[in-house]
């Protein structure tokens, strides 16, 4: 791989940013990062302090102070707070209830921001490229990324997802899908393309036809500039 690749992805819960970008990022042979894992490492820790996740400031003040490492292999991806692994906790239901609340702390933001664009830059020092995921990817995180994807499908096909992943009725994913997606779209946009941005719509897509979707946005973008592998040429 000749050329540093960073690919944004961004998009609206469960149209499958996480889980293709990962792939993607296997086939490709970069670091992947998901930065909604980030959010929830602090919304976990603050739980875990005792700290209210609606307490702005001290939820400021904690985010600045910790101690967040994540692992940017695709093949497993990990989530550590000061050196204990968290993966499994932070997808609890307690951790999903109040991640919107620290996510949308303007302070923990920026914060947020400065870590993330240094594990974007660490990725293609590394590996020559990182596939990076989450809400504001496109357009604040990585603007200028040569790959911007916005990743979208129908709030009918999101909820199926989710009903499959959690074994749950699908009604009972609307306030995770809808109304979560509500909640943080306050602070970022995510549900239409900025200028520049592609819009790979996975409704009609199985997980593979995805993963190809997003794999032939790259080549169009970075050309013979990178080593595809052979089915997505
Ligand atoms: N194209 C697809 N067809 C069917 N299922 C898919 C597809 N893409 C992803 N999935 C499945 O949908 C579920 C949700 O995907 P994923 O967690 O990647 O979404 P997400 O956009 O990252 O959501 P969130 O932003 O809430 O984390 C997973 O179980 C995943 O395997
Ligand atoms: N770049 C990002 C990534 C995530 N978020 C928010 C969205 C959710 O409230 C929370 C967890 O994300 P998920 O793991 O469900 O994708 O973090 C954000 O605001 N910006």
């Amino acid at each position: 791989m000749s050329k540093p690749l960073v690919i944004a992805v961004d998009g609206p819960s469960g149209t499958g940013k996480s889980s293709v970008s990962k792939a993607v990022a296997r086939a490709l042979s970069v670091s992947f990062l998901d930065t909604g894992a980030m959010y929830r490492a602090l919304a976990w820790s603050c739980l875990n302090d005792g700290i209210d996740p609606s307490d702005t400031a001290r939820v400021a003040e904690h985010c600045r102070t910790l101690d967040l490492a994540m692992g940017t292999d695709p093949r497993s991806p990990t989530v550590s707070v000061s050196g204990r692994r968290i993966d499994r906790e932070i997808r609890s239901e307690e951790v999903t209830a109040v991640v919107s609340a620290v996510a949308t702390n303007l302070d923990v933001r920026a914060d947020m921001l400065r870590r993330q664009r240094e594990l974007i830059a660490e990725g293609v020092a590394l590996k020559g490229g990182t596939v990076a995921e989450g809400r504001d990817i496109t357009t604040v995180v990585a603007p200028d990324a040569p790959v911007r994807i916005l990743m979208t499908a129908s709030e009918e096909a999101r909820m199926a997802r989710r009903s499959k992943q959690l074994k749950v009725a699908v009604e009972q994913t609307r306030s995770q899908i809808i109304d979560r997606d509500r909640a943080d779209s306050t602070v970022s946009q995510f549900t239409t393309a900025a200028d520049g941005v592609v819009t790979v719509d996975t409704s009609h897509l199985n997980f593979e036809q995805s993963v190809q979707a997003v794999l032939r946005v790259v080549k169009e973008a970075v050309g013979d500039d990178i080593n595809l592998p052979a089915e997505a040429r």
